[in-house]
């Protein structure tokens, strides 16, 4: 039982969409806690950051366009087990795998633009809290 904080962002289709009241409402109702908040437009160099291990990808440039192109909606939620919990909740990177009932198969149809991201791990939150929240 081990308390835990993770870093989960809305990408852009999500607030263009307008979802982000809904999906905030699914992480509340799975019994997470929205520590902290805010919108934000993220520039080339934080992207190239928060994805150095995509950056010579054939994708990349699609996904550094995608991340540009409006504000995300950054989040920390905590909870028990809330890494692995958030993955669950989120669905497979490959939407064609995410099944209804996660959020990815709910409302994303395209692997780059799909809808949210969390951390994959302990050191990955430590990071990335530090990263969009200093
Ligand atoms: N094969 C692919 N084709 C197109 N876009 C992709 C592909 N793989 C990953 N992406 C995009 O790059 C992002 C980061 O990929 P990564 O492999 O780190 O998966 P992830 O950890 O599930 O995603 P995220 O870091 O956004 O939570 C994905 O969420 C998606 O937007």
């Amino acid at each position: 039982m081990v308390n835990e904080k993770t870093y989960i962002m809305l990408k852009p289709d999500a607030v263009k969409r307008r979802l982000i009241g809904e999906i905030v409402s699914r992480i509340e109702k799975k019994g997470y806690q929205i520590t902290q908040a805010k919108l934000m437009t993220l520039d080339k160099k934080v992207i190239a950051e928060h994805y150095a291990h995509l950056l010579h990808k054939p994708f990349y440039p699609n996904l550094e366009a995608y991340m540009t192109s409006g504000p995300v909606f950054g989040m920390v939620v905590e909870g028990e087990n809330v890494i692995a919990g958030m993955r669950q909740l989120m669905g497979p990177t490959n939407v064609y795998e995410a099944l209804p009932g996660t959020i990815r198969g709910d409302y994303a149809n395209n692997t780059t633009e799909n809808i949210i991201h969390g951390s994959d791990c302990k050191e990955a939150a430590t990071i990335e809290i530090k990263r969009f929240f200093g």
